[in-house]
């Protein structure tokens, strides 16, 4: 389950970006930011980077997480659903946990069925989104 959640979160995480404001001025190398300076970490574009996690990306598969989270791609700082370092999301633990136990409910009572009236068309609106929402078919076992 952890990795069927990871590899949604990865293709869909609920926040496309990620952003800081730089307190004091930081060079990198010839580049220097000033103080004050807003920057955005695009967390779906580099959950999506060949490069990280290879010509595959696009596919769903959960497999690429059985070797732990940190692993599943080139660098661990390409896997950031919850963010990254000290502000990171603190409800990490809390919506995990939430969202075992109400796929755990699901799964034990109903077999799934994507609805043919589904149309995949994601779409960023503060969080990412079915854009025609979701329907599926519930199936009591
Ligand atoms: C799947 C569910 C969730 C996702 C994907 C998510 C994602 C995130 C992300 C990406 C951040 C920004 C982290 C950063 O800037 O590095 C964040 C921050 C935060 N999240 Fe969540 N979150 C989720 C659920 C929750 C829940 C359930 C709570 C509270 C119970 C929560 C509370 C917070 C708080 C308070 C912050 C701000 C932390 C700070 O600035 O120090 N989140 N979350």
């Amino acid at each position: 389950m952890n990795m069927i959640i990871n590899e949604t979160q990865r293709l869909y995480p609920a926040a496309t970006i990620i952003s800081r404001q730089v307190r004091r001025e930081v060079k990198f190398g010839k580049l220097s930011i000033p103080s004050g300076t807003e920057v955005v970490i695009p967390a779906l574009a580099i959950q999506y980077d060949p490069q990280q996690w290879g010509t595959d990306v696009h596919l769903f598969k959960p497999e690429r997480f059985s070797q732990g989270a940190m692993n599943a791609s080139k660098s661990p700082m390409a896997f950031i659903p919850f963010g990254f370092g000290p502000r990171m999301c603190v409800g990490l633990n809390f919506a995990t946990l939430q969202t075992k136990v109400a796929l755990s409910m699901i799964l034990q009572r109903f077999s799934l069925l994507l609805s043919p009236s589904y149309r995949h068309a994601p779409i960023t609106r503060v969080t990412t989104q079915p854009q025609h929402g979701a329907p599926i078919i519930l199936n009591p076992l």
